[in-house]
C-alpha cells in the first residue's frame, strides 16, 4: 500500500474523515453526525466532547475500515465549520462553555450596541473585511468572557484558550502542545486584520479580549505539529487547515480572479476568488481570505447564507415533511410549478446580502390546493433564490460570474441544482466528487508534504461532473424571483 492523506473534515452537522491516495483518489470514508443544540430562539450549541468524539470515531473507522496502517498516513489536514467558538482551560482542556455555533445569534443586542458607533463599524469592515455581525466570533468570545462564572479573569491570567473548530481539535490531537490555527480560520473571527495579517490590537481593546486567548496563526500549508501517537497508532504530521469553505474553494481550483464556487451544506457559501488585493464589496458582501500560501494572502468575496440543507434537515426533523434529505427530491419533481408558495428560512435571521439577525422565517402564498409538495418544493426553492441574492450583489460589485462550480450534500439532489441554473440563468458546473471540501484541504497538505509544487499541478486534477444549463424564459425566470424579494420584504426587520 502507498502512502496516503487523512483529510479530517469537521462540519456544523457531522464530522467525516477521508483518506484520499496522493494523487486524490478517495480511498475510504467515515461519517458520524453528532447533536445540535437549541437552548433558546437563536441560539445553537454544540458540545465539544460530542464534536471530538465524532471526529475521534471516524478517523479511527476509516483507517479500520481501509486497514491502512496510521504509518503509511504521511500528511492531514484539517477543515472545520467556521466561526463556532470554544474557549477551554489550558491546564484541564476542558471547555468552559459549549461551542458557539456560527448559525447562534444571542449577540443580536451586542452587535446593535457596537453598531451605534459609525467610526468604529467602518474600522471593524475596513480592517477586517467582515460586516459586525453575531455570524463571527469576535462577539461570542466576549459573551462567553462576560457569562460564565470566572471566564474573564482566567482569560486575564492566561489559563484560557480560544479557538474555532480547527484550533480545537489541533490543541487535542497534539496533546495540547499546539495552540495554531490558520489565515483563512482567523479571517473570519472579525478579530484580525486583513491587511496586515494579525490580530487587531484596537479591535481586541473594544471587544475587551485579552490577546493571551489567541492562537499563532500559520499559512494554510504549514507545520501545524504531530498528531499524538496515542491517538491512532503513529505520529501523524499536520501540514494544513482551512476553514472549509476555502478549502472548497482550494478542492474546487477556484485559483484565477473571477472563479466562484458555492457549497450546499447546512449553509450556502458563495466565494470568489478576487486575487492578491482585497476587493471591499459595496453591496454587503464580506472581504475575505482565499487561502494563504508562503505568506502571501489571496482574498475572496463571500456570500454567506445560514439555512440551505438545514432547511431540508427542518423539513425532515422538525416538520416530519419526509423521511430523508434524499426524499425531498422526489416531492418537489411531483409538486405543482404554477404554486406561487415561498419559504423565507430565516430561522436564525437573514445574511448576506441582508445582515438583519432579528428577521424570522415564513411560509406564504399558501392556498387551499397546497401540499406538502409544494412546501418542499418551496424549502428548496428558497436555497436557489438566495444563492440568486448573492449572485446579484457580486455582479452589481462587478464580478461576472458565467457559471457556477457547485458542491457539498444538497448539490446531489438533481432537482435543486437543474432549479438553480433556471434561477441564476448560467451554467451550474458540479464537480465530480461532492467531498470537495475534504479533498481541498488534502490538496493543501499534500502541497506541504511536497507531493505537488504548485497550485496548478492541483488545477489539473479537477474534474468536471454533471452540468445544468438554465431552460426557464427570461420572463419566468424574472416573475419568479421578484415574488421571492416580495416575500424577503415581508420579513425583514432591520433595514439594508
Ligand atoms: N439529496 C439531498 N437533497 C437535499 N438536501 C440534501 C441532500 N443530501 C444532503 N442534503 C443536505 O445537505 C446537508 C449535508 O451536507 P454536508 O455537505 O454534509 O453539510 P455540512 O458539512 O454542513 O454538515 C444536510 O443539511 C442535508 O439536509
Ligand atoms: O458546516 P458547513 O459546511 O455548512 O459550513 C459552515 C461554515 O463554515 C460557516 O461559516
Amino acid at each position: 500500500m502507498s502512502d496516503c492523506i487523512l483529510a479530517i473534515d469537521q462540519g456544523t452537522t457531522s464530522s467525516r474523515a477521508i483518506l484520499f491516495s496522493t494523487t486524490g483518489e478517495c480511498l475510504g470514508s467515515a461519517q458520524q453526525e453528532f447533536p445540535q443544540h437549541f437552548p433558546h430562539d437563536g441560539w445553537v450549541e454544540h458540545q465539544p466532547e460530542q464534536i471530538w468524539d465524532s471526529v475521534y470515531n471516524t478517523v479511527k473507522q476509516v483507517i479500520e475500515q481501509t486497514g491502512i496502517d496510521a504509518t503509511r498516513i504521511i500528511s492531514t489536514g484539517i477543515t472545520n465549520q467556521r466561526e463556532t467558538t470554544l474557549i477551554w482551560d489550558r491546564a484541564t482542556g476542558e471547555a468552559v462553555y459549549p461551542a458557539i455555533v456560527w448559525q447562534d445569534r444571542r449577540t443580536s443586542d451586542m452587535c446593535h450596541a457596537y453598531s451605534t458607533d459609525e467610526e468604529f463599524v467602518h474600522y471593524v469592515q475596513q480592517a477586517t473585511g467582515l460586516l459586525l455581525d453575531p455570524y463571527f466570533s469576535a462577539t461570542k468570545i466576549r459573551w462567553i468572557l462576560d457569562n460564565v462564572d470566572g471566564a474573564r479573569t482566567r482569560a486575564e491570567r492566561g489559563e484560557l484558550a480560544f479557538g474555532t473548530v480547527d484550533t480545537y481539535l489541533l490543541w487535542r490531537l497534539t496533546d495540547g502542545k499546539r495552540h495554531a490555527t490558520d489565515a483563512t480560520n482567523a479571517s473570519r473571527t472579525m478579530l484580525f486584520n486583513l491587511h496586515q495579517q494579525c490580530w487587531d490590537p484596537r479591535i481586541l481593546s473594544e471587544f475587551d479580549i485579552p490577546a493571551s486567548l489567541l492562537p499563532d496563526v500559520l499559512d494554510n500549508a504549514a507545520e501545524f505539529g504531530q498528531i499524538a501517537p496515542h491517538w491512532f497508532g503513529a505520529a501523524i504530521p499536520v501540514q494544513a487547515m482551512a476553514g472549509d469553505q476555502q478549502a472548497a474553494l482550494v478542492g474546487q481550483a477556484c485559483f484565477s480572479p473571477g472563479m466562484v464556487k458555492s457549497t450546499y451544506g447546512t449553509g450556502c457559501f458563495m466565494i470568489a476568488n478576487t486575487g492578491d488585493q482585497p476587493v471591499q464589496s459595496q453591496h454587503r458582501l464580506l472581504t475575505t481570505l482565499g487561502y494563504r500560501l508562503n505568506g502571501k494572502p489571496t482574498y475572496a468575496l463571500e456570500g454567506s447564507i445560514f439555512m440551505a440543507g438545514a432547511t431540508v434537515q427542518w423539513l425532515r426533523d422538525g416538520l416530519k415533511l419526509i423521511a430523508s434529505a434524499e426524499q425531498s427530491e422526489a416531492l418537489a419533481k411531483a409538486a405543482n410549478t404554477e404554486s406561487n408558495v415561498y419559504l423565507v428560512p430565516a430561522f436564525t435571521g437573514l445574511g448576506a446580502p441582508y445582515w438583519d439577525p432579528d428577521a424570522r422565517g415564513a411560509l406564504l402564498g399558501l392556498t387551499r390546493d397546497t401540499g406538502i409538495n409544494e412546501i418542499v418544493a418551496a424549502g428548496l426553492q428558497s436555497v436557489c433564490y438566495q444563492t440568486r441574492d448573492l449572485l446579484e450583489a457580486m455582479n452589481a460589485d462587478g464580478l461576472l460570474a458565467s457559471c457556477l462550480r457547485v458542491d457539498g450534500g444538497m448539490s446531489n439532489n438533481q432537482w435543486v441544482m437543474a432549479y438553480l441554473a433556471d434561477t441564476l440563468g448560467i451554467q451550474v458546473q458540479r464537480s465530480q466528487t461532492s467531498e470537495t471540501t475534504a479533498l481541498g484541504v488534502a490538496y493543501l497538505a499534500a502541497l506541504q508534504a511536497g507531493v505537488f509544487n504548485t497550485l496548478e499541478e492541483i488545477a489539473e486534477r479537477w474534474q468536471q461532473g454533471q452540468t445544468f444549463e438554465p431552460r426557464l424564459s427570461e420572463q419566468a425566470r424574472e416573475k419568479a424571483y421578484d415574488g421571492w424579494r416580495q416575500a424577503i420584504d415581508r420579513i425583514k426587520v432591520g433595514s439594508d
